[in-house]
Order: structure tokens, then C-alpha cells, then sequence
């Protein structure tokens, strides 16, 4: 649905040139939550401002339904933006407008009659869950209720694609919950497709279906949001799981078990259908080997679970290895550690 094909935004100052955007090559699948993940400065704003050419690409090509949105013409490039609706980190409201006036904003300006109008609006208030706010300013609304106003604005023209900037960064872990919640929702009611740019790893984690990875204007990994988790490839990446899986515990967890003493430490690595957690009390029932769980989380995604879980094995070597033999033979990755 969106192809991007060697995609450059150069910004050039005074002082210097900054390549925001670097040859970038992507696509992104109708219906589907794409998620963009990067630190800060990799040229994630700039890519999803590109989208919609709020920033001019200084070179490539941004194809939506066929159309390479660069070429377009002003009225063109009018026509193909209500195509594409987009929520912001700080709600960009208009805040002398009730929700329901800010909520009308685009169709008015799209020039839709005022009775289609309020129907309209009165559809998109219920959809984001805002009835009964309709006549409060957004001062007068949590941030949460802000986003509503936004996401339930960005889907006025009834776009095909809404691009989210950093649209929960501004909130607190459990409003983000709901918003995340509202835009899968919407993306399964409506069949929209997402493209969302975050820097934290568990909004990936729960709701996007594929992920791409940003790095000083580059695209360095990208793939099944489930299949990037477990095999992570390059070390940015990494460095985001690790934002999930606890494994930047390890090394403490670790050392505490060296001063204990004894005992093989396994990390066991479940993903997708393989979840079988119920593979640990059956290893402690079938041999001869004390377990003790010493650290790990199993996290839903959008396609499947992932996770590890650190155990700690205590019995001679032969049971110890009979014991993996049959952890693996229940399809779950189970690998020693090397104690730091
Ligand atoms: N208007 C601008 N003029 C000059 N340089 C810019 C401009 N906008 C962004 N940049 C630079 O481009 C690079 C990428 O910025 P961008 O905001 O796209 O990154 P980001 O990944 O979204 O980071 P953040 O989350 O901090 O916004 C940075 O080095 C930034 O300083």
C-alpha cells in the first residue's frame, strides 16, 4: 500500500547539512500497524512528516495507492492528504474549539454540509469513546481525552492511513494503555492502516504487527514485530528487547546465583504457538532436579507471545541434561547461560 523507495530529506542550515532521512526503503502492507522505532535524532519525525510531505523530501519516491505523492500537484497533494490522517505527541488541538467543533474542523474546511456535518462528528465522538464531552475545550479534558479528540479528528475525512507521532508519549502508562487499545480497535473496525514512530519498545510490543528500526536516518532491521523480538539482529535492536525482556537484569540476577553457588542457569525462550509454560512443573515433576525460577516475563504482541524465562537447575549433570532434552523437546528454546 505504501512503498518508499530510496527516500532522502536533507536539512540544510547555515552552519551545516543534516541528512534526517537517508535512502530509506520501506513498505508498508494495507491494513496492517507498522510500527517505527528509534532513539532520539534517528530521523523518525522527519520520516513520518514525509508521509504526508508536511516536510518536503529533498529526493525518492512516496507511493500511496500507486501515486507518488512527491509529484503531486497542490490540488492533487490536497485530495491525497485526506487520505491521511495523523495524531500527534501534544494533540495539536484548536483551543478555543469545543470537541466537537475541533472534531468538525476538517470536514468543514473539506466543505461538507453542516447536517452531514454533526452526524458525522456524533459517529466519530462515540467511536473514540467521548460522548457526553462534546462541549468541553480541550483545557477542560485529561490528556487522554485529548488524544480521543485527535485520533477521532484525524479520521474525519475517513482516511486510509493515520500516522501517529510519538501519539503516547505525552501520557501516562495506563492512559497509553487505552489509547493503544482505541487505535487497534480502529484498525480492526475500519481496516486502517497504521504507521506509528515511537522510541519505547513496549507500544511496539503491543500493538504493532511489524516493526522497522531507525538509526541515524536508516532503516537497520525491520520484519514481524514478534519474529525482531527473538531474533534481534543488530545491536540497537537488542538494545530495545532488552527495554522488554529483563535481560539487562541478567547480569546482577547472575552474579547473585554465582554466590549461591551451584546449578546450571537456562534461559528458555518462548514466542508465538510454542508458549507451553506449563513445561516447567512438568520438568520438576519428571526429574530428578530442583528448579528454581529466577527471573523472566511472557508479553502478549500483536502476533503471539514472547518472552524468556531464567530458571536455575540444581541436580547431577545427567538428570540436568535429560531435563533439557525434554524442555526442547517441547519445542522451547532452552539455552545455558555462561555466568558472568
Ligand atoms: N527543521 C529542521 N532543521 C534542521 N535540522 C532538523 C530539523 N528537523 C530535524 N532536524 C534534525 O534531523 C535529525 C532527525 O530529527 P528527527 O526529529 O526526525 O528525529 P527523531 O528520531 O524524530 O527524534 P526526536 O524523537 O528527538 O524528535 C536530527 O539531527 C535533527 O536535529
Amino acid at each position: 500500500m505504501i512503498t518508499i523507495k530510496n527516500l532522502s530529506k536533507i536539512y540544510r542550515t547555515k552552519k551545516q547539512n543534516i541528512t534526517a532521512v537517508d535512502e530509506l526503503n520501506l513498505k508498508i502492507e494495507s491494513g496492517e500497524i507498522f510500527g517505527v522505532i528509534g532513539y532520539s535524532g534517528a530521523g523518525k519525525s522527519t520520516f513520518v512528516r514525509l508521509l504526508n510531505r508536511l516536510e518536503e523530501p529533498t529526493a525518492g519516491e512516496i507511493i500511496i495507492n500507486g501515486k507518488d505523492i512527491v509529484k503531486q500537484r497542490k490540488n492533487e497533494l490536497r485530495l491525497a492528504r485526506q487520505e491521511i490522517g495523523m495524531i500527534f505527541q501534544h494533540f495539536n488541538l484548536l483551543w478555543s474549539r469545543t470537541v466537537h467543533q475541533n472534531i468538525a474542523f476538517p470536514l468543514e474546511i473539506a466543505g461538507v454540509p453542516k447536517k452531514e456535518r454533526k452526524a458525522k462528528v456524533d459517529r466519530l465522538i462515540e467511536l473514540v469513546g467521548l460522548q457526553g464531552r462534546e462541549n468541553a475545550y480541550p483545557s477542560q479534558l485529561s490528556g487522554g481525552q485529548k488524544q480521543r479528540v485527535g485520533i477521532a479528528r484525524a479520521l474525519a475525512n475517513d482516511p486510509k492511513v493515520l500516522l501517529c507521532d510519538e501519539a503516547t508519549s505525552a501520557l501516562d502508562p495506563e492512559t497509553t494503555d487505552s489509547i493503544l487499545d482505541l487505535l487497534v480497535d480502529i484498525n480492526k473496525r475500519l481496516g486502517l492502516t497504521i504507521v506509528l514512530i515511537t522510541h519505547e519498545m513496549n507500544v511496539i510490543r503491543k500493538i504493532c504487527h511489524r516493526v522497522a528500526v531507525m538509526d541515524t536516518g536508516k532503516v537497520v532491521e525491520q520484519g514481524d514485530a514478534t519474529h525482531v523480538f527473538q531474533n534481534p539482529q543488530q545491536d540497537i535492536t537488542k538494545r530495545f528487547v532488552r527495554q522488554l525482556d529483563g535481560s539487562e537484569q541478567y547480569a546482577s540476577l547472575s552474579a547473585a546465583v554465582v554466590k549461591e553457588g551451584t546449578g546450571t542457569i537456562v534461559k528458555l525462550s518462548f514466542s508465538g504457538e510454542n508458549v507451553n509454560q506449563t513445561v516447567v512443573s512438568q520438568t520438576a515433576k519428571q526429574f530428578d532436579v530442583d528448579i528454581n525460577i529466577l527471573q523472566g516475563n511472557v508479553l502478549q504482541t500483536q502476533t503471539g507471545a514472547v518472552g524468556n524465562l531464567f530458571l536455575q537447575l540444581v541436580g547431577n549433570e545427567s538428570e540436568v541434561e535429560k531435563a533439557l532434552d525434554f524442555i526442547r523437546g517441547a519445542n522451547v528454546k532452552a539455552e545455558v547461560q555462561e555466568l558472568v
